[in-house]
């Protein structure tokens, strides 16, 4: 007998909304508009991440973005204290501690929670006492799911982009070893008690596949929608996007969405 599958949220980040916009300087185009007309077009939430070197997203747009919006909030961060202190002061719905190298082009692997432990446990301790909910951003390993538990994280995010890679590259094995690896690292979280978000490089039917995993709750989807808004505009990118997610989920629990 099929069941009626849960809905998986949309978070829709607006990252790279601010990445065109910086190309020039200026206030066009507006990542706090994009945000708006993202959850016209559907999204369950927003995500933004204030990265150490600015370069996307500016304390300024976190600011508007936690008091234009009406939908959740995630602010993705590094694990410093400067970093802490804006997010205490902005107050979003949720935090996703993320790893950062101020070198790399995009975030690179998951918080390494296992040798962090230390370093992190402060960060998600405060977090937690002002209600923000806090998120690791972590490979899909049963180590660093045991340990964000450990810390007191309620939530996992795992890190897609080594999937999304090798379905992109067409390495139909590695991929195939990236998804098993995926869907493993989302049971155990579940069964942790863990709510399991997961994100990075994934478009349409990468989505669509990922959405089939049942204990997966919501999807955090920024770059491909902000460069598919090129081509047929955001507000059809996400209602894309959140039909490939519904139809995915449906597929796998033998519903019609
Ligand atoms: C943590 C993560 O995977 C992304 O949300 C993050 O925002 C990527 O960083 P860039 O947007 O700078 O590529
Ligand atoms: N945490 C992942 C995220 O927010 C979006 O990543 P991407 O789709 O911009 O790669």
């Amino acid at each position: 007998m099929s069941q009626t599958p849960t809905k998986l949220r949309l978070g829709v980040n607006i990252d790279h909304v601010a990445t065109i916009r910086n190309a020039r300087g200026g206030a066009r185009p507006d990542p706090a508009r994009a945000a708006l007309l993202a959850i016209e077009a559907g999204a369950d939430g927003i995500t933004a991440h204030l990265r150490e070197d600015r370069r996307h997203i500016h304390d300024e747009d976190m600011a508007r973005l936690k008091r234009d919006i009406t939908v959740p909030l995630n602010f993705e961060m590094a694990a410093t204290g400067d970093m802490l202190r804006i997010a205490l002061d902005v107050r979003p719905h949720a935090v996703c501690l993320v790893p950062e190298k101020r070198e790399e082009r995009t975030t690179e692997g998951g918080l390494d929670v296992v040798k962090g432990h230390n370093h992190l446990a402060p960060f998600v301790a405060e977090l937690n006492a002002a209600g923000i909910r806090v998120s690791m951003f972590i490979e899909a390993d049963a180590e660093p799911v045991a340990a964000s538990r450990e810390l007191g994280a309620p939530v996992v995010e795992l890190h897609t982009g080594s999937w999304c890679e090798a379905v992109e590259h067409g390495d139909l094995k590695r991929a195939e070893r990236e998804f098993e690896r995926l869907a493993r690292a989302a049971e155990s979280a579940a069964a942790l008690g863990l709510e399991v978000h997961a994100g990075h490089g994934l478009d349409y039917d990468t989505a669509e596949r990922i959405a089939g995993l049942p204990q997966i709750a919501e999807l955090n989807i920024g770059h491909f929608l902000v460069g598919e808004a090129v081509f047929v505009g955001l507000d059809a990118a996400i209602r894309r996007m959140r039909a490939a997610m519904d139809a995915g989920r449906a597929k796998a629990a033998g519903t019609r969405p």
